[in-house]
């Protein structure tokens, strides 16, 4: 069962995300990142490699893509806020 992340782990595991470019938004409990690319294509070709990785782990992120940007947006909705798996993803998205 996913839970909303406890004050403690929330420092813990917000903080890296942020050193890398993530910011918190606490009205909404949710972290964001806009990533910038060459060109659409690569834009969306990212999308759907991360399409694929929030399907696998049933977890999908709030997003809009505008030619070579897509913005990111991620919280639990069954929790109404942060939990690990924001984090989990966020880390993954970075990678991609
Ligand atoms: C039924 C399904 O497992 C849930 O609705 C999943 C789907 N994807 C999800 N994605 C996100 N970001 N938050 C959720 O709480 C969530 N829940």
């Amino acid at each position: 069962m996913t839970e909303k992340l406890s004050d403690i782990a929330r420092k813990t595991v917000l903080e890296p995300l942020i050193a890398d470019g993530w910011t918190v938004d606490e009205d909404r409990d949710a972290i964001s990142k806009t990533y910038k690319f060459d060109d659409f294509t690569e834009a969306f070709g990212w999308m759907t490699r991360a399409a694929l990785w929030a399907e696998k782990w049933d977890h999908h992120p709030e997003w809009s893509n505008v030619y070579n940007k897509v913005e990111v947006t991620l919280t639990t909705h069954d929790v109404g806020g942060l939990s690990s798996l924001d984090a989990k993803l966020a880390r993954k998205l970075d990678t991609l």
